[in-house]
């Protein structure tokens, strides 16, 4: 049944060379447009709930009222009811519709195990709104792994992610198109460790595009590009995400970019004066981050530019008066345009680099 297995995988693996993987099965990668690296639909952020600073406002209640925008946006991990997207597939549906209108493609979906991927869900949304959505496969945080995970050899784990690509995962017969978002804290855990291990082993063998959730330490993304690429990985097929709240000196941040890995700008429309996830952190306004593609570009990065809001939490919501999934769009193109970045680089950012990214080679 070892022998069946590896031909079938063999099998499977043929068709998708060329091609990219959606949640429908594999697909010609010049039907992907307009392409999000790094959303979630469907999610539960529970594992990150920080409880409200000593004296702030109780946490708002579900049903939201306008008054509680504010607070939601400055404290969006203050509330566990707004940390379960998963209960707003309608809201998400409606914003795929909308975000088609805008001109949207396809969005790559980063939920991995940890953190509530709901596959059936991601089919039936591609399904009901023609935008093409690709799933990822592997792990999340070292604070979400099970026990079950932590105790398997990186072996395991390779075959566990090999699977969820070529053959389905959380017993579905839905295959994921990306390896991640995996996830890392700072320090790099023993068991993010072998995972990213794994994560490299299994894109070795499978030739596919990979995303990584760095810890937050400047140092992180060049520590775990270390760690993949030591273990047989292709940093020319990973992105590495959350630069925007990662890396913010300049001359770091052309180091790090010369390492080779795709670059991640990732949560545009979120606005936050205390990050408490690294209370050291300013988190940087959309303008920032239009500043900062726009440095990269002149340094010559523009082949290695992705972009992305990565909404987690349902105050980023449409419905609750946040920006959707079309805002990058509808209001941070337009502002690229005038910050001497060009149409043909935004295309470039929005279209050619998730599509080469994300064949399989
Ligand atoms: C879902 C997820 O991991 N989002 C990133 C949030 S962070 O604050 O940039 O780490």
């Amino acid at each position: 049944s070892v022998c069946m297995k590896t031909a079938s995988s063999s099998n499977v693996l043929s068709v998708i060379v060329g091609k990219v993987q959606t949640v429908l099965g594999p697909m010609d990668p010049e039907q992907l447009g307009r392409t999000m690296t790094h959303e979630h639909l469907t999610m539960s952020f529970e594992c990150c709930y920080c409880p409200p600073a000593a004296g702030a406002d109780p946490e708002p209640e579900n049903p939201f009222q306008m008054q509680h925008m504010h607070w939601l946006r400055q404290n969006p991990y203050s509330c566990r009811e707004n940390l379960y997207l998963q209960q707003e597939t309608g809201a998400v549906r409606d914003e795929l519709l909308a975000y088609r209108k805008a001109g949207g493609g396809t969005i790559v979906e980063n939920t991995t195990t940890g953190i509530d991927r709901d596959l059936p869900t991601l089919k039936q949304l591609a399904k009901d709104t023609g935008v093409h959505i690709i799933a990822g496969a592997g792990f999340y945080v070292d604070a979400t792994h099970s026990e079950a995970t932590r105790k398997m050899s990186v072996e395991k784990l390779t075959d566990v992610i090999v699977s969820e690509v070529l053959h389905g995962a959380d017993g579905t017969d839905i295959r994921c198109g990306v390896i991640g978002e995996i996830g890392t804290s700072w320090p790099i855990t023993d068991s993010e460790t072998k995972v990213l291990r794994a994560t490299a082993h299994a894109q070795a063998q499978l030739g596919c595009p990979v995303i990584i959730h760095p810890g937050r330490s400047p140092a992180a993304p060049a520590e775990i590009l270390r760690i993949l690429q030591e273990a047989g990985g292709d940093i020319s097929k990973t992105v590495m995400s959350h630069l925007d709240r990662t890396i913010f000196d300049e001359a770091e941040l052309l180091e790090f970019a010369k390492l080779g890995s795709y670059l991640e700008y990732d949560l545009f429309g979120t606005e936050m004066l205390n990050y408490p996830f690294h209370l050291e952190v300013d988190m940087p306004s959309d303008s920032q981050r239009v500043k900062a593609l726009a440095f990269l570009v002149k340094e010559g990065f523009e082949d290695r530019l992705v972009i992305s809001h990565d909404i987690h939490t349902k105050n980023r919501l449409a419905k609750f008066g946040g920006h959707g999934y079309s805002h990058i769009l509808r209001n941070i193109v337009p502002k690229m345009l005038t910050r001497g970045i060009t149409q043909q680089q935004v295309d470039k950012i929005l279209m050619d680099n998730p599509k080469h990214w994300l064949t399989f080679k």
